[in-house]
């Protein structure tokens, strides 16, 4: 099946500034697909190109085999967007809210369609509440269900859950979930890095208008190694002893512990048979499992370091 969304050498520029730097990416039907990325990455400038907001300085997205400058119509028919800034009247209630955005589609929103996403927002009783007496998580769950209101085909979350709290957020993963589930394709950003790894079916890491990986989340956990042993020292060490940094160990909190990342739980013997033939004796000795986010420091240490050995500044 072909792509739903494909993005052929993107570039975006800014004036002199280069926001995007030819990116090519292919999202697959019925895909949670997180874009993860720093402040200033180019994650939103990337999404807005995509729904037809901002035109690409180079390069062609197509949504459905349609061309988003082209058919601009068809595709932003295809295409639920979720801004990170809240884009509503105050003066119109939930349910005005969400009739009004059908209606800018063409659609008309049924009864049990409108039950439906006011239910999965838990905004039930706001039905009848005036847009500005929402509390800042309620505005934002607005915003989710303006962008479902014409049952899109892809759904774009800049930042669904900023500001939303804990339980709802589960919720709302829960929802996206369905959503996915029915071939609904959902493209999200988020800084959270748990709520990609507990949503996301594939990653793609963006830094500076750059992907520096696409790959499916659990693949990408495993090649980074599955979990992590940590030797917390009695007193801190300047160095890690040669033999367990072969076996890729490096020090944490100053010189506090020692960590070593294996992608098997066999591994850990060898580490803790080279640190007691090196005279470590550890107080204590933890294990982590490797998280989304662990690797997504080391993704961005390691562009960081790159750049500074082309001598490259940050900007
Ligand atoms: N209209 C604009 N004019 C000039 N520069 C812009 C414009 N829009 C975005 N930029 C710049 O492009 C870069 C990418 O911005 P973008 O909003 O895409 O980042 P982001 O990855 O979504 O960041 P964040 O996580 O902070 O939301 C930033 O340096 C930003 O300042």
């Amino acid at each position: 099946m072909p792509p739903v969304v494909e993005i052929r050498g993107v570039t975006k520029t800014f004036d002199a500034f280069t926001a995007l730097a030819g990116v090519d990416l292919d999202i697959q039907r019925g895909e949670i697909f997180a874009l993860l990325g720093p402040n200033g990455a180019g994650k939103t400038t990337l999404i807005s190109i995509v729904a037809g907001l901002l035109r690409p300085s180079s390069g062609t997205v197509r949504v459905l085999g349609k061309d988003v400058v082209r058919d601009y119509r068809e595709t932003r028919r295809a295409i639920g967007l979720v801004p990170q800034e809240i884009n509503f009247d105050p003066f119109f209630t939930v349910e005005e809210t969400l009739r009004f955005q059908a209606g800018y589609f063409g659609v008309r929103l049924r009864e049990e369609r409108l039950v439906e996403i006011l239910g999965a927002l838990e905004l039930e009783d706001k039905r009848h509440t005036n847009s500005r007496a929402l509390s800042g998580g309620m505005k934002r769950r607005l915003l989710i269900g303006k962008a479902l209101v014409h049952d899109p085909r892809v759904l774009f979350l800049d930042e669904p859950t900023a500001g939303v709290d804990v339980e709802l957020r589960r919720a709302l993963w829960s929802y996206v979930r369905t959503l996915r589930d029915r071939g609904t394709t959902v493209v999200l950003t988020t800084h959270y890095l748990e709520e990609a790894e507990e949503l996301a079916d594939r990653v793609g890491v963006i830094d500076r208008g750059r992907l520096l990986v696409v790959e499916g989340k659990d693949a990408l956990l495993r090649r980074h190694g599955a979990k992590t042993l940590r030797l917390v020292l009695a007193a801190p060490a300047t160095a890690v002893p040669p033999a367990l940094a072969q076996l890729g160990a490096r020090l944490e909190d100053g010189g506090g512990t020692i960590a070593v990342e294996t992608t098997a739980d066999a591994g850990f013997g060898a580490v803790l048979a080279a640190a007691a033939a090196a005279g470590v004796a550890p107080k204590d000795v933890e294990t982590r499992r490797t998280t989304l986010e662990d690797v997504f420091v080391r993704l961005l240490a390691g562009a960081n370091g790159a750049r500074a050995g082309r001598g490259e500044e940050r900007r």
